[in-house]
């Protein structure tokens, strides 16, 4: 199969055979094409050559609706849901409508698949108050729903938490046994070990390896996938830690419709010079501590501090002029606008402090802004003039992270930091994460990669059910300590009061 776009061959002549039960890693550095051939498969994209045959006949696949009605689903690496509308009625307009039945039938059937594999979501909520993980959940759950033959997976475990990982590699397992095919992008090596019958390796659009991973360490697998000049780092030396940079005391915000999590009396404190990593289930009020910091939501009681004074009712705007930069957890939905450039959008967020004079925006000084974190951060982009939704969903996440730390923050907010991008660019992010805190910068890091918060925190503590969990530091945490704070095993902390 081939698959071209303006300036770039995204496939190139690429064959893959998959055997019935047979779970087939596709592996790739981000921009490979490893999206872009399981979106040919399912249907999304039409190729531009090749053949395709499904159990041994030639098929032409019309579309997504076609691929199920044959026995295929895919879970995409960005979400295909609706916002608006509940858990139930999303999964209603994906299946066929002879599957869907009554609602209430349909409702239960989403419960029990829940039930059966552990992928707990309530199915009258409202797409839009999910968290990220559960919105994934959402997404398997409805494949499950049908009669399936081929399950096509892309970074189904990138916002999950270990043992939500763990659990799914069992479930997919099981689904293999019954004689379900899976095709499985994953930059999580270990999984695609645990998991993977074979796998194809991808890169620059063609197919340049193949092993069977069950007899190839993650280090071997990242080398097929990105030669053998790859050095990662796997450790970091401490931070220095200096004078308080942003202080929340006592604070709760109540929550503003039902399916928010109501946080209550968060106490954290963050230094210059220091990661603070925050562990937890997605959902437990990541979010909500998020748009608090940022600015989006207003403490109910209590204060937000910086070394300026008390910031609770200070705009975004006020507060990103203050030295204040965010990741967000969705590149797509919050991170970027999808129609705009790269040099818009650069500007959505560096505008504040860079990139506009007297109400006009200098855009060489944009564009070469944009250029500037293109090279940097090897994002695989023709220019500044791409739009967003031409890169790979690595590629731009790696553009965003790229954009707020470029900007010199005093304090950073990371939500995901390496959501779906390759081993190589996420040890990348890694050491400009830490680069940025060298340069006395405090940064918070919200994650549910537990290795990545151990690499990169000085102190670690966990969110459960809109609560935080004391803060230690590293050395002083277990995985197991960790694990107890994420299920909310821990006594209400004052010690964090730090100012
Ligand atoms: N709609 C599009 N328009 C233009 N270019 C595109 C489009 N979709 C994909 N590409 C390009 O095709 C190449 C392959 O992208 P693809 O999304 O398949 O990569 P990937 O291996 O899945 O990467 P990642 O691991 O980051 O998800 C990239 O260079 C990307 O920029």
């Amino acid at each position: 199969m081939s698959k071209s776009y303006p300036g770039c061959i995204a496939n190139d002549s690429v064959s893959l055979k998959v055997a019935p039960g047979e779970v087939h890693a596709i592996l790739g550095e981000n921009g490979a094409g490893k999206s872009t051939l399981m979106k040919m498969i399912y249907g999304v994209v039409k190729p531009d050559s090749g053949q395709m045959l499904w159990n041994n006949r030639e098929v032409v696949i019309e579309g997504p609706a076609h691929a199920r009605k044959l026995g295929m689903g895919m879970v995409f690496q960005h979400f295909s849901l609706f916002e608006t509308l509940t858990v139930v009625e999303n999964i209603a307009l994906y299946l066929d409508p002879q599957d869907v039945g009554d609602m209430a039938s349909l409702r239960q059937r989403i419960i029990d698949v829940g039930i059966e594999y552990g992928l707990d979501v309530n199915p009258d909520r409202c797409v839009a108050t999910l968290s990220v993980g559960e919105q994934q959940r959402v997404e398997i759950i409805r494949c499950l729903l049908q009669d399936i033959q081929l399950l096509i997976l892309d970074e189904p475990t990138a916002v999950l938490t270990p043992a939500e990982a763990e659990h799914l590699i069992v479930v997919l397992k099981q689904l293999a046994s019954k004689g379900c095919s899976i095709l499985f992008i994953s930059h999580k090596l270990h999984e695609v070990n645990a998991l993977c019958d074979r796998a194809t390796v991808l890169r620059a659009g063609k197919v340049t390896g193949s092993c069977v991973p069950r007899n190839s360490s993650p280090s071997d697998m990242a080398k097929l996938m990105l030669g053998d000049e790859l050095e990662l780092k796997h450790d970091f030396a401490a931070g220095k830690r200096g004078e308080m940079a942003l202080a929340l005391k006592g604070v709760e915000v109540e929550p503003s419709d039902t399916f928010s999590i109501h946080l209550r009396d968060i106490n954290l404190t963050l230094n210059a010079g220091e990661i603070v990593g925050l562990a937890g289930v997605a959902g437990n009020g990541q979010d909500e501590l998020v748009d608090l910091i940022n600015g989006e939501l207003t403490p109910t009681s209590g204060d937000i501090r910086v070394p300026l004074g008390e910031i609770g009712n200070t705009s975004v705007q006020a507060r990103r002029r203050m030295g204040l930069a965010v990741v967000p957890a969705d590149r797509i939905a919050r991170g970027s606008v999808a129609t705009m450039n790269l040099s818009e959008n650069n500007l959505l967020t560096g505008c504040v402090n860079h990139g506009v004079r007297g109400g006009l925006i200098d855009w060489k000084f944009v564009k070469q802004r944009a250029q500037d974190i293109i090279k940097r951060y090897a994002v695989k982009a023709i220019g500044p003039d791409d739009i967003a939704s031409s890169l790979s969903g690595g590629n731009l996440q790696k553009f965003i992270i790229g954009r707020e730390v470029e900007q010199s923050p005093n304090i950073l907010v990371c939500f995901h930091p390496t959501w779906g991008v390759d081993v190589g660019a996420a040890n990348l992010i890694h050491q400009q994460l830490i680069a940025l805190r060298d340069q006395g910068a405090a940064i918070l890091v919200l994650s549910e990669d537990l290795d990545e918060l151990f690499l990169l925190s000085d102190r670690l503590g966990a969110l459960c059910a809109g609560r935080l969990s004391p803060l230690e530091n590293k050395s002083k945490v277990s995985l197991e300590q960790l694990g107890q704070w994420m299920a909310g095993s821990f006594e209400h902390q004052e010690n964090q009061h730090a100012y």
